[in-house]
């Protein structure tokens, strides 16, 4: 990692598999993707890259995956230079794209053959592969229906065996379970924990869910508006916050400068966040706050509907880090995407 990456967890000693240094990149029309991202991924492990909607992670892993060129930085996976040496570096790499890249037209087995055959595989040892990943990923009953014809669950599981015929030594997982249902989505954690654990892979996944990260990744990378703004192990990140997490719900919205005017002013409380209705704050003693807070907000003229006291979770991990809340951030990336060509903020966001 880079220096001005803030890290924490347990010290590493693996060897980095994916690295990449200082890359930026700025698309036509002035957004810039990424503003000096640096990471690292180690031998057999699973990173997360987790950031909202529009913070650069599809833009990192195509840059990664020899799709797209940085303007500028560096980056290297199994040892070979993605800008210098691509041809080495797609035979090192399989790449689960968030849009998925079989042929709907074709049946799970024919699109499985051919990603085989681009591999060099043939015959006996290219059956042998495909056979073996339609049974891993409960297609076999389903490998001669078209894929078109196939669940959003199924489809997905095909893409990630369509990206492993080859055995690649690095997996690339783009948001691999967006739009799945819970129980799809469940299946698919399963398998992916089961590919780092047993076959040793190594992983990149991407996700703008919080639980997914939690669960899936070893060590998360969080990134916004181009940047890897802090990364550790799950635990470590939210270890690091002090005291719980108070989360209350108004019964309408709140001022957001006058309510926090109000709560600013009361001793053992920090990071205080008013979003809307809802209304955050880092406590010492979380339910010795509860009621103090209750009577402030009442003094305020602030109805609350609900409290809640919690552990830390990634979410309060993204606001102290990102300095604003998951739904906030991905809020404003929608609203950015719709005035096309308004330029990302490139040095908001910073560690706080
Ligand atoms: N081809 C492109 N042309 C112009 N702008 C782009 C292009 N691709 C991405 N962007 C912009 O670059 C920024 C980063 O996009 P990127 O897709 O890398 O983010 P992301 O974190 O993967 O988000 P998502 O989860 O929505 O894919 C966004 O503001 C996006 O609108």
């Amino acid at each position: 990692m880079s220096t001005g990456t803030m890290s924490t967890g347990s010290t590493r000693t693996g060897t980095p598999v994916v690295r990449a240094d200082n890359l930026v990149k700025t698309y036509p029309g002035g957004v810039t993707a990424l503003n000096g991202l640096a990471l690292t991924v180690e031998a057999g492990t699973v990173l997360g890259l987790l950031g909202p909607n529009g913070a650069g992670k599809s833009t990192t892993v195509k840059i990664l995956t020899t799709l797209a060129r940085p303007d500028s930085g560096t980056a290297t996976v199994a040892g070979h230079d993605v800008l210098r040496h691509p041809g080495r570096v797609r035979r090192a790499i399989g790449v689960v794209a968030q849009k998925s890249g079989a042929d709907p037209a074709a049946t799970g087995r024919e699109n499985l053959v051919l990603q085989g055959r681009l591999y060099g595989l043939r015959g006996r040892e290219l059956n042998r592969r495909v056979d073996e990943l339609l049974e891993r990923f409960v297609l076999t009953d389903a490998a001669r229906r078209m894929v078109k014809e196939y669940s959003g669950g199924m489809r997905r599981r095909l893409d990630v065996a369509l990206g492993l015929v080859h055995r690649p030594e690095v997996l690339f997982l783009d948001e691999p379970t967006t739009g799945l249902d819970p129980e799809a989505r469940t299946a698919m954690w399963d398998e992916i924990t089961r590919l780092a654990g047993d076959e040793g892979l190594t992983i990149l996944l991407t996700t703008h869910y919080l639980e997914e990260a939690d669960r899936l990744a070893e060590r998360i990378a969080i990134v916004d508006r181009g940047r890897i703004v802090v990364e550790g192990t799950p635990d470590a990140l939210k270890g690091e916050l002090r005291g719980d997490a108070v989360h209350l719900e108004l019964r309408a919205d709140g001022d957001r400068a006058a309510l926090t005017a109000v709560l600013a002013g009361l001793a053992g409380l920090h990071d205080l966040a008013v979003d809307g209705r809802r209304v955050s704050v880092r406590a010492d003693d979380g339910a010795a706050a509860v009621p103090v807070l209750l009577a402030a907000l009442e003094r305020a003229g602030a109805a609350v509907a609900a409290a809640t006291v919690a552990r830390p979770s990634l979410d309060d991990v993204y606001l102290r880090y990102a300095g604003r809340r998951f739904s906030e951030a991905e809020a404003e990336a929608q609203a950015d995407s719709a005035g096309a060509g308004t330029p990302v903020q490139a040095t908001a966001g910073g560690a706080r």
